[in-house]
């Protein structure tokens, strides 16, 4: 299990003095009610204390029947599926309408999953060979479970998904609750072994105060919509599921620590510093600056222009993700509709940034129209701006309809493709982009050989924006989804931190803008690091904004550099994360 967080740490991630009492025995113990600590991966930043209520498992089938009828329990079988399908298709469209077109895409593409004629045809063929509807969709749910985690990657990741339609199937078949989000009547911390997109969809952020799981990685369902809401979430917990329902925890969303047994006391006393920390936080504004002014935009990653909505302070969008637009459609949006999405987003800015991402399509993203065919390894397939490869008409629709949205809305966007890997492919693209009037084109750096080619990729480049998702992925050979890997996937990777260091040095070098967009710019710490290592630019989902304003402001650009040189030279994540925060309490103990 990765190990996310080395010190006992506030409400920002940092660690407390060397002094402070640690709650617990340490990493590993604390099943049961008693104390202990738990650490997992935080995926979601906050603190927040409660009562623990776990999830109901799954459906247990009792014994299989003898079938005196099959066309019946074909018929229970199939109905119980098909109203799977309804309610997840019907929670999509309440997501959509609660402009979550996020949750939304999620919850029909597990929609769609459940309506599979594939699936249905394995659960008549299983009451054909005698079994009962029950152990009928149990099988036929487990077969393609089973071809899912064999093609590994994003297919792998949504056998959780087949799961959850298996519960809600056989549970329906055989007339138990649906199984779902526990309503023990008081706010509480949600443990559960993994969170399916419907039931994290249909948290009420009133009552579940944070989420722990005993899976998922750092872009598992769980953790993205999470982040989207807010809501302090630890994921790769082991022995979450052992804390018995009712024990008082806390869970800190930013270092990965959930302590258990804490006593209603401390569990009160969390939720009011937490509670401060965000009206604190929320008071801050302003531009992102270090403390003697130098500026580091802060910027947001958005999906559509809903995301918008929240009120946060930010100084434009640094990655709009337009694959939301295509995802769990069959048929691509048409040149109106996708100039219709994108000048939304360009008016809300009207003066200020807005990089629009070109569709990045394939592995964790697949989008069923573009038809591409089936690879071993599609992480390392066609996939980002390589779909114009085979499908180059998808590329050039896209960038119609951004140049339309400009000139209709006035602005002048900056456009970047996803998974660029050498210079001619940036040279190609920019070419595309700019003989369509386009005047602000860049890449996204989420490949090692790019990064390293940083300085080369900027001579026909206006910017360039650092994916620190996928370099890690591409930089240390794991999968991005893969639990298990967490540890290497760690943004504080030293190694990781050097190919960011490339980048910016070969902007400053060109006198060219190089920002962070993946999921390391939200880290507060880190992103301080960033700013020493020389990015000019932070892009994040909204809820991360404030707190990486107030962290830059607390330090100067000189600090920020020793903290980079710190943070590089350490060796591993952990070392690299405990300098920097021993390093900043011992600065403020000293002030
Ligand atoms: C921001 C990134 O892109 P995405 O997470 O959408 O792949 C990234 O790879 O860091
Ligand atoms: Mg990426």
């Amino acid at each position: 299990m990765a190990e996310t967080g080395g010190s006992p740490a506030s409400t920002t991630g940092r660690p407390a003095p060397a002094s402070a009492p640690e709650q617990g025995t340490g990493a590993g113990t604390g099943p049961g009610t008693g104390a202990g600590t738990l650490r997992g991966l935080g995926v979601s930043p906050g603190r927040a204390a409660g009562r623990v209520c776990r999830m109901a498992g799954p459906p247990r089938l009792p014994d299989p029947l003898p079938v005196a009828d099959p066309a019946r329990e074909a018929g229970l079988a199939l109905r119980a599926l098909e109203a799977v399908a309804a309610e997840l298709a019907a929670r999509a469209a309440r997501a959509e309408q609660a402009s979550d077109p996020e949750a939304g895409a999620i919850l029909d593409a597990q929609s769609f999953m459940a309506a599979d004629p594939g699936l249905h045809q394995t659960v008549e063929e299983n009451i054909a060979a005698g079994m009962d509807a029950g152990h009928a969709v149990d099988a036929a749910c487990t077969h393609h479970r089973e071809a899912l985690l064999a093609a590994g990657g994003y297919f792998a990741e949504r056998a959780a998904d087949l799961d959850d339609i298996r519960n809600r199937a056989v549970a329906a078949v055989l007339g138990l609750p649906v199984p779902g989000i526990p309503d023990p009547g008081h706010p509480f911390v949600l443990v559960a072994e993994d969170l399916a997109p419907a039931d994290t969809v249909n948290l009420d952020p009133a009552t579940v105060l944070a989420l722990v799981t005993e899976k998922g990685g750092p872009t598992s369902h769980t953790a993205i919509l999470a982040r989207s809401r807010g809501l302090p979430a630890v994921v790769a917990c082991r022995g979450a599921m052992e804390i018995g329902d009712g024990t008082w925890v806390s869970a800190d969303g930013t270092t990965g620590r959930v302590e258990t047994g804490i006593g209603e006391e401390t569990a009160a006393r969390v939720q009011r510093e937490a509670a401060a920390e965000r009206r604190r936080l929320a008071a801050g504004s302003g531009p992102g600056r270090t403390s003697d002014g130098h500026p580091v935009e802060l910027l947001l990653n958005i999906g559509s222009a809903a995301d918008l909505g929240g009120g946060v302070e930010a100084e434009g969008v640094g990655l709009f993700r337009t694959e939301f637009l295509f995802l769990g459609r069959r048929d691509a949006p048409g040149f109106e509709e996708q100039v219709a999405a994108y000048e939304a987003v360009l008016r809300a800015f009207p003066g200020g940034k807005v990089v629009i991402r070109t569709l990045d399509a394939g592995t964790d993203k697949p989008l069923p129209f573009l038809d591409l065919p089936q690879e071993p390894n599609p992480a390392l397939g066609v996939r980002g701006l390589r779909v114009g490869r085979v499908r180059p008409g998808v590329l050039d629709v896209q960038l119609d309809a951004i140049a339309e949205a400009a000139r209709a809305s006035g602005t002048r966007p900056w456009v970047m493709a996803p998974m660029v890997t050498t210079v001619a492919e940036a040279e190609a693209f920019a070419v595309r982009a700019r003989e369509r009037g386009i005047t602000r084109v860049g890449a996204m750096i989420e490949v090692p050989a790019a990064a390293l080619r940083a300085d080369r990729l900027l001579r026909g480049l206006d910017f360039l924006s650092i994916g620190t998702n996928d370099l890690s992925q591409y930089a240390f050979a794991a999968d991005r989804q893969h639990g298990e890997l967490a540890d290497l996937l760690d943004p504080w990777q030293p190694g990781l931190l050097r190919l960011v260091g490339e980048c910016a040095r070969a902007g400053r070098a060109a006198g060219k803008p190089v920002g962070v967009c993946g999921e390391a710019a939200a880290d507060p710490l880190l992103a301080a690091v960033l700013a020493g290592l020389g990015v000019t630019s932070l892009s994040m989902s909204a809820p991360g904004v404030a707190a990486v304003r107030e962290e830059l402001a607390r330090r100067s650009l000189a600090r920020c550099e020793a903290d980079a040189r710190a943070a590089l030279d350490a060796d591993d994540p952990a070392v690299a994360r405990d300098t920097v925060a021993r390093e900043t309490v011992a600065r403020e103990t000293v002030a």
